[in-house]
């Protein structure tokens, strides 16, 4: 990221606590000063020693002031700390404000992992440079120029000399400055594929321990972990040499002081206690410019971090959902008009031209080989990708039009693996619809032939599902998903039938279920039972990204062929009695 950009970027995050970051390096300062006050009074004190004045005054303001002294300094580092963790709190804040609103299409070009990393790890590298670091600069820069010039006033030839001295070795850090930021920035990258190489695996636990494959799972996470310390050194490496720069800058100035002022002496140009304080003015200098170091290096990790932040920050997001607005009874009607998409550029198209129109209400079930193109129909209604071409239509209405939270208003989307998350049972039923009543629950508990389990678990709707449902099974799983799309209660529900084979009575179940709510509601369905197709109004059979036929399971069984293999092959067989 350019220079401009990062300076931009990191002052968008300091300016909206300027003020008590001013606030807290006035407190320091003043905390400072109250210390320098400390040996005058001590002198006071130590002279009055003799005398036969009382000593308790003085010990008494001897006390306050170093009371006072530390404990304006402490509120200055409070500030300071409270501010730097307020800096990251707005940082994650709008991080995580834009996250969730991603692109499906962008998120699907990350890792997960480290986009996880930027809002928890990058951020809290903005702690000190928006805070310390500025302090650090402004007192540090003031208190440089002050001493410089009384510097100056002493002697001009010898502040010459060291200004010249400081310039050549500041020089030299300006050069290793860039590498403290390169290797922050990687190991910032590190940081990243250790989350990615975690989730990773968590996300399969179960497979990577039936495969055997701890060993190496947790070799690609050490490997990162490494990686993060192999650039973490680097970058502390080269904070060291510009530290010890300081010191150096310093000491050589020291020493070119102490020849050049020895030979000034000698010359009769200044005195010996112009010398003499003059190379004490110059140990002065050792703190503000190491402050000014410092500032530097904080400046270096900062920018690191904000370019990663930056770009999370500039993933293309979706229109801010907002509330949806109020909405028709009605069943929804949905019509695909010469759709063609691909998911992205690079890619080949997915959808060839797909028309078809569905009215509302009745179930239409999606059939055709795997990778046809049924579940991405879905994806598009649903606008979590953008058409290439054509149009698609919900109640006669381009769904570009449709603000996107009226749209998703409307529906209820059942993914073909039935995602269950972490939390209780209640929670996950009240995902997609907060305010539903216990009557509603209830009612779709008993629906979706839940209410059985419920009664069994322990702690009933409250009981915990563990990580992505796992203390479910995944029948009870798929129920879940059906009765949490329920409770919005859609105008149009998005079916996308697990692959897996239910049992006997789930199935019928869930026939029953599918059967009942299409009376009122659109349903579309990927079918791939024989039992839902044969029960559905209207079947759409899908090949290789088009349509190929519509009709009702009698009729494709007589004029399609790839449907009547389907049917006779790829369908798994009905558990349902009767369904044929
Ligand atoms: N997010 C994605 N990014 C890129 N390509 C994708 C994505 N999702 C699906 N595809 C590709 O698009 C094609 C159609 O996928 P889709 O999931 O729509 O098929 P399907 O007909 O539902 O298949 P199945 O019956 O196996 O579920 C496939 O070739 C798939 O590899």
């Amino acid at each position: 990221m350019p220079a401009r950009e990062t300076w931009r970027a990191l002052y968008r995050h300091f300016r909206p606590h300027r003020w008590i970051v001013a606030l807290g390096a006035l407190l320091t300062l003043v905390g400072a000063v109250t210390g320098l006050a400390q040996p005058l009074a001590a002198k006071a004190l130590v002279d009055r020693l003799g005398g036969d004045e009382s000593i308790v005054g003085v010990l008494v303001l001897l006390t306050a002031l170093v009371v006072a002294g530390t404990a304006i300094e402490s509120v200055g580092a409070y500030v300071l700390e409270r501010t730097a963790e307020s800096v990251v709190l707005a940082a994650r804040r709008t991080l995580v404000g834009r996250m969730l609103r991603l692109r499906i299409s962008e998120v699907e070009r990350t890792q997960p992992g480290d986009l996880m990393s930027r809002v928890t790890s990058d951020t809290t590298l903005l702690r000190a440079v928006t805070t310390q670091s500025v302090v650090s600069a402004v007192s540090g820069g003031l208190t440089s120029v002050a001493t410089i010039v009384l510097m100056g006033l002493m002697d001009p030839v010898l502040l010459g000399v060291t200004v010249g001295v400081i310039v050549l070795i500041g020089g030299a850090v300006t050069f290793v400055m860039p590498k403290i930021s390169q290797a922050t920035a990687r190991a910032q990258e590190a940081v990243g594929a250790i989350s990615t190489a975690l989730e990773r695996a968590f996300g399969a636990f179960r497979t990577v321990k039936a495969s055997g494959a701890e060993e190496r799972e947790s070799k690609a996470v050490e490997e990162a972990a490494q990686e993060a310390w192999r650039h973490g050194v680097r970058s502390a490496k080269w904070q060291a040499v510009a530290w010890s720069s300081v010191g150096l800058a310093v000491q050589v100035s020291f020493l070119a002081v102490l020849g050049i002022g020895g030979a000034r002496v000698a010359s009769g140009a200044i005195s010996v206690s112009t010398l003499v304080a003059f190379l004490l003015f110059l140990f002065y200098l050792i703190d503000p410019v190491s402050r000014l170091v410092e500032a530097a290096t904080q400046y270096q990790v900062g920018a690191a971090a904000i370019a990663r932040i930056v770009q999370a920050e500039r993933m293309e997001t979706e229109e801010t959902a907002g509330s949806p607005g109020p909405r028709d009874a009605a069943p929804a009607s949905v019509a695909f008009e010469d759709v063609r998409f691909r998911y992205r550029e690079e890619l080949p198209y997915v959808h060839h031209g797909v028309s078809f129109e569905v009215p509302g209400p009745g179930m239409t079930a999606f059939v055709g080989p795997s990778g046809a193109g049924k579940t991405t129909v879905f994806g598009l209604i649903e606008r979590f990708h953008e058409a290439s071409g054509g149009r698609i239509l919900v109640d006669g209405r381009d769904v570009r039009s449709w603000p996107l939270a009226d749209l998703r208003a409307q529906i209820g989307y059942v993914e073909q693996d039935a995602p269950v998350l972490a939390g209780t049972l209640r929670e996950n039923l009240l995902f997609g619809a907060p305010d539903a009543t216990d009557g509603e629950v209830h009612d779709v508990l008993v629906r979706a032939k839940l209410d059985a389990l419920v009664e069994r678990l322990p702690d009933g709707l409250d009981s915990l599902v563990g990580h992505r449902g796992s203390q479910l099974s995944g029948g009870e799983r798929q129920r879940v998903a059906i009765a949490r799309a329920l409770l919005r209660r859609p105008r149009l529900l998005l079916l996308d039938e697990a692959t897996s084979q239910l049992d006997a009575v789930n199935e019928l179940a869930l026939r029953d279920v599918v059967t009942e709510i299409s009376r009122d509601v659109t349903v579309l369905v990927v079918a791939h039972r024989l039992s839902t197709v044969t029960l559905a109004d209207r079947i759409v059979v899908m090949d290789a990204g088009r349509v190929r036929a519509v009709g009702t399971h009698q009729e494709l069984v007589a004029s399609d062929p790839l449907y009547g293999e389907l049917a006779a092959t790829q369908f798994l067989a009905s558990a349902a009695p009767g369904a044929t």
